[in-house]
């Protein structure tokens, strides 16, 4: 062990200052705790630096172009393409050219002590970190620790991958350039948002995909993107099987079992990711039933067989998105203080302050391509397995409100009903700028609204959201 440059001690620690992790620090200390935030590398993670930020940056331009496009009167006025050099410098305006400063002075004013380093359990309540100036750390936490540490990508075990320089989304979304021809492997929501983002900046683009694009979503929904995509020329292949990749002065070489082959300047692989768990000397704690991949844990984002490990956001492993993941964080963060305080016993009521219920029933998400998918709640087939008796209807968006908003607007809709309680447990819209629709249905979600009494609410005309209402009378009503 290097030289111990300090030793303290503080209610609560938390590793990985993410979205995640600045936000359950910010509740423990309004909940009264002295906590300790330990971050390796940028204070914001991932979704600042890396994903959600500068891939929306990059996105939004196309966007907005398409839509004035699709316009007649707005689309004689385009003249020309996106201009990809004020796209990438407005991309790192959002990113603060890669500077947490911004973040940084949050963090202080919001009472929270940053340690910069990388740390890891020694044992119950300690950690130890070792700090960029070489030096090691130790924290001790009076009451808890909360694991904020993140996902990792994915590699696909692809022969030849491992032995060549390719993007994965940290590149693709930083890259100070717009390569020629891109090659994506992945069709979820990384690989497709990233593979129109660069066909629209200018790059030849190819996806590949193992299965379906968007293969989680209802064929409707995903037909829409796989139309927009091909529009924007994205070469879309799906289910392909790799054979080989390898890299010459040509570029990067993906070959197919079916013989065929693409060569791309860049390749980008964006084949999913999994929680950070490695290295944080979790396998000394003997958790039951932890496999060294996802932690089990309870409504407050306990880990099992522990009373004072809690793991939220991506570590967590239960839903990998920035919104869901702070609230885990909210709701995390207030039961360590509530439990210090004695006003919390541990055990949490679904939808109660303390129990992350929305993780199961209302997860809202967001497919930022052009159209895009909005979903909320459980899937059909996800609440068919929970035992529930469901009606669907769906139908294509087409009401006063969308034939305005664009020329030949092309949508679709759907709702799953729970039949017994006749409520919406989940809903789907696919179609441009569908995304301020979901707030709607997860609000009706998680309130429980009956269909009698949405009846009653009323969508101002002309605007998308009359769709609401064709899917009620398509229910009966
Ligand atoms: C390309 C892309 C686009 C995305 N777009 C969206 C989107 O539009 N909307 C959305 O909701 N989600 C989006 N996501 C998902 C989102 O980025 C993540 O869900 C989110 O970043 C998770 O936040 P987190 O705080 O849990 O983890 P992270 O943001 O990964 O933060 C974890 C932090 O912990 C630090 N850390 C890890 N281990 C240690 C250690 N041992 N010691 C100290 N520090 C450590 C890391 O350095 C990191 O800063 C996107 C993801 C990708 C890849
Ligand atoms: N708009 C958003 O909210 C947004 C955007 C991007 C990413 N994200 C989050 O980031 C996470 C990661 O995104 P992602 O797109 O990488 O993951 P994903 O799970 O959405 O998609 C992974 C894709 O890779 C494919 N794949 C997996 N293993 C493969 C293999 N061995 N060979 C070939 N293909 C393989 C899958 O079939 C799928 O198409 C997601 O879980 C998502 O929650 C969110």
């Amino acid at each position: 062990m290097t030289e111990v440059r300090s030793e303290q001690t503080f209610d609560a620690i938390v590793i990985g200052a993410g979205a995640v992790g600045e936000n359950v620090a910010d509740r423990l200390v309004k909940g009264g705790l002295s906590t300790l935030l330990i971050e390796a590398e940028l204070v914001g993670g991932e979704c600042s630096y890396w994903a959600c930020m500068p891939s929306k940056a990059l996105i939004r331009p196309g966007v907005a172009l398409n839509a004035a496009r699709n316009l007649a009167g707005s689309r004689e006025a385009v003249t020309g393409r996106l201009d990809s050099g004020q796209v990438l410098r407005r991309r790192d305006s959002f990113t603060s050219n890669w500077d947490d400063s911004g973040q940084v002075k949050w963090v202080e004013n919001a009472k929270i002590s940053l340690l910069r380093g990388k740390a890891w359990l020694i044992g119950e309540r300690t950690v130890e970190i070792s700090a960029p100036d070489a030096g090691t750390h130790l924290a001790h936490a009076r009451h808890a620790i909360v694991l904020a540490t993140g996902s990792n990508p994915t590699v696909p075990s692809i022969p030849g991958l491992a032995e060549i320089e390719f993007w994965g989304t940290r590149e693709a979304t930083s890259s100070p350039r717009v390569p020629r021809s891109l090659t994506v492997i992945g069709g979820g929501v990384a690989g497709t948002e990233l593979a129109q983002a660069y066909a629209r900046l200018g790059s030849q683009v190819t996806q590949l995909v193992r299965g379906n694009v968007l293969g989680k979503m209802p064929a409707p929904a995903r037909d829409l993107v796989t139309a927009g995509l091909r529009k924007d020329g994205v070469d879309l292949r799906e289910k392909v099987a790799f054979s080989r990749i390898s890299r010459d002065p040509e570029g990067v070489r993906v070959e197919l079992e079916d013989g065929s082959s693409i060569t791309s300047d860049e390749l980008l692989v964006a084949t999913g990711r999994a929680a950070a768990l490695a290295e944080l000397g979790l396998e000394t704690l003997e958790l039951p039933g932890f496999n060294g991949k996802q932690l089990e844990t309870d409504q407050s984002g306990k880990v099992t067989g522990s009373d004072w490990l809690y793991a939220v956001g991506d570590a967590a492993g239960k839903v990998l998105l920035t919104h869901q993941g702070k609230y885990e964080a909210r709701i995390t963060g207030d039961a360590i203080a509530a439990k210090v305080k004695g006003s919390f016993d541990g055990v949490a009521a679904p939808w109660s302050k303390f129990a992350q219920t929305a993780d199961h029933y209302a997860v809202p998400s967001v497919v930022f391509t052009d159209p895009e998918i909005a979903t909320v709640g459980r899937s059909i087939e996800e609440a068919e397995a929970d035992g529930v008796v469901v009606v669907e209807v769906s139908l294509p968006i087409a009401v006063a409100g969308s034939s305005l908003y664009a020329d030949d607007y092309q949508g679709w809709a759907q709702l799953a009903i729970d039949g017994d309680r006749n409520v919406i447990i989940g809903a789907t819209f696919a179609g441009p700028d569908v995304a301020e629709l979901l707030h709607s249905a997860t609000i009706a979600i998680v309130g429980e609204v009956t269909l009698d009494r949405l009846w009653h609410a009323v969508p101002a005309y002309p605007t998308v959201s009359e769709v609401w209402l064709r899917l009620l009378e398509k229910l009966g009503l």
